[in-house]
């Protein structure tokens, strides 16, 4: 069922620039279907009648305010957490009845903060090699297919460099393209992000964008939550805005990314021109939106 993800090595110097200038080349088939999706925190709403509908090789972008609900929307998504109402679907399958390690064969989940008990201890390649454990027999254990797709993993991120270092000693950034590459090894149809590009200097910023471009371009389903509204004009086919656990805006980067949208959602005044060359969204910040 999985598709198989061909990852090509955005770092390569023959890598060919995407090119992110045609918004309007959209792909078709639904892929993440979310309808009247609401989650409750004990006695909290978090989460309230959010929808969401993402094309089959979009990249969409989750953008908000601090404390909005994207980490948690990607937790339900990825079932590390369950509605309280509402339905998931995937490739118009109903997520709620799919078993655990379909689940995990069909959506990987990057977060910025992936070290826990499992990954203690272990070097780069061998948290990696998590990646494949839904795809594993019951015996387990790695087949020489399993290693090709983590050593490619590996490259896709650029981290070839420290694949043999403790993972816990590695800084920010390298831990994050790490944990990219721990979500690639899965071969999953949809890959959610937390803020994939935290840490990351601006060139390693690109490079995570472009790759997922490339991925979205061979078939996979892409959701990412950015903070950086620059990013996600850039690079997102599909803009989800989520303000205080609902979806507020949601559409083509130039239709959803305006200057009263972020007064009304951020509280800061800004200027929002369009690329003269790719028609995006660009944006200048002015400052803090009075009152
Ligand atoms: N483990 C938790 N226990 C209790 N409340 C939580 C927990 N995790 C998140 N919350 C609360 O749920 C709400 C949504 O949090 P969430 O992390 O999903 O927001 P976010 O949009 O990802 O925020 P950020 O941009 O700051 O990462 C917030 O009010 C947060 O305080």
């Amino acid at each position: 069922m999985s598709g198989e993800i061909r990852i090509a090595d955005a770092t390569s110097a023959d890598a060919t620039p995407l090119d992110v200038s045609s918004p309007d080349a959209r792909p078709e088939a639904s892929a993440l279907d979310l309808a009247h999706v609401r989650f409750a925190r004990r006695d909290r709403l978090v989460l309230e009648e959010v929808g969401l509908e993402l094309p089959r090789g979009a990249v969409g972008a989750l953008v908000g305010p601090n404390g909005a609900g994207k980490s948690t929307l990607l937790h339900l998504v990825a079932g590390i957490e369950s509605p309280d109402s509402g339905t998931a679907h995937l490739l118009g399958e109903d997520l709620a009845t799919l078993r655990r390690r379909e689940r995990a064969r069909r959506i990987a989940l990057a977060e910025q903060e992936a070290r826990d008990a499992r990954t203690q201890g272990l070097r780069v390649r061998d948290v990696v090699a998590l990646g494949r454990i839904p795809h594993q027999g019951a015996w387990g254990g790695e087949r020489d297919a399993d290693r090709e797709v983590v050593a490619r993993s590996l490259e896709a991120v650029g981290a070839e460099a420290f694949t043999d270092r403790p993972y816990d000693e590695l800084s920010g950034g390298e831990r994050q393209r790490v944990n990219l590459a721990r979500a690639l090894a899965q071969e999953p149809e949809l890959l959610l992000l937390d803020e994939p590009t935290n840490h990351l200097d601006v060139r390693a910023q690109l490079v995570t964008l472009e790759l997922l471009r490339r991925l979205a371009a061979d078939g996979l389903t892409v959701l990412a939550a950015l903070h950086d509204l620059g990013l996600a004009a850039s690079y997102a086919d599909h803009v989800v805005v989520l303000a205080e656990g609902a979806v507020v805006a949601a559409g083509a980067p130039d239709e959803v990314i305006t200057a009263t949208l972020l007064r009304d959602v951020w509280g800061v005044e800004a200027e929002v021109e369009r690329h003269p060359r790719t028609g995006r969204p660009v944006v200048h910040y002015l400052g803090i939106a009075p009152g």
